[in-house]
């Protein structure tokens, strides 16, 4: 695996290694050794998938609030997505700050998100699905959210959302989040 420090401290961009030949291709997609060799975390306790049917969805940002924050380990395995995340870190320089990386099926890459941070993404093709990797178990009543729509972030999302959950269309501005 390719690991790429994002400019957000603590949060990686992921590419693998593909092995390719006449059969296709074989690739690594998680190591406790070379994980901890990056200092990342190696305690995963779920797996989440998200399907989304149309181009242009978009799904954040969220979080869970300690004791229930969590690391996130995003892959892209089928179409497109502009995944971006927050920084909320209590203390944080770069409180507020967002990154986005493209999480594309066919390179199959991923991004490593510490504690401290929202998570979003908007879908770049139809059928695109993202498969989560979670430190710690989902714990509803933890989580919290900030607008992804907020003008306060300066999110360059590619279009207005085709679909959007009501409850996060009605998630708070940043200003009004509490950092974590
Ligand atoms: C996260 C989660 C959700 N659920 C249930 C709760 C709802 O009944 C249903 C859909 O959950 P939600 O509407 O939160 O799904 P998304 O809006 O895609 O949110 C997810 O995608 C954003 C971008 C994230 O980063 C979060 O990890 C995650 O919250 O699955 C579970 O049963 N287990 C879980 O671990």
């Amino acid at each position: 695996m390719i690991f790429s420090p994002l400019p957000l401290a603590g949060a990686v961009s992921i590419d693998i290694d593909p092995r390719e030949d006449a059969r296709g291709m074989f690739a690594r997609l998680y190591c406790d050794d070379e994980f901890a060799a990056q200092g990342l975390n190696t305690t995963w306790v779920q797996m989440n998938i998200s399907v989304n049917t149309h181009a242009g969805t978009l799904r954040g940002l969220h979080f869970q609030r300690p004791p229930a924050d969590e690391i996130k380990l995003v892959r892209c395995l089928r179409g497109m997505a502009l995944d971006v995340i927050v920084d909320l870190r209590r203390d944080s320089d770069t409180f507020g700050r967002h990154t986005a990386v493209t999480l594309d099926g066919a390179r199959r890459n991923a991004i490593y998100i510490p504690k401290g941070f929202a998570h979003g993404f908007q879908t770049l093709q139809d059928g695109t699905e993202l498969k989560y990797l979670h430190s710690t178990a989902y714990a509803p009543g933890h989580e919290g959210g900030i607008n992804p729509l907020d003008p306060a972030l300066g999110i360059d999302w590619p279009q207005p959302p085709v679909q959007m959950s009501d409850r996060d269309r009605d998630l708070p501005p940043l200003k009004e989040c509490d950092p974590l």
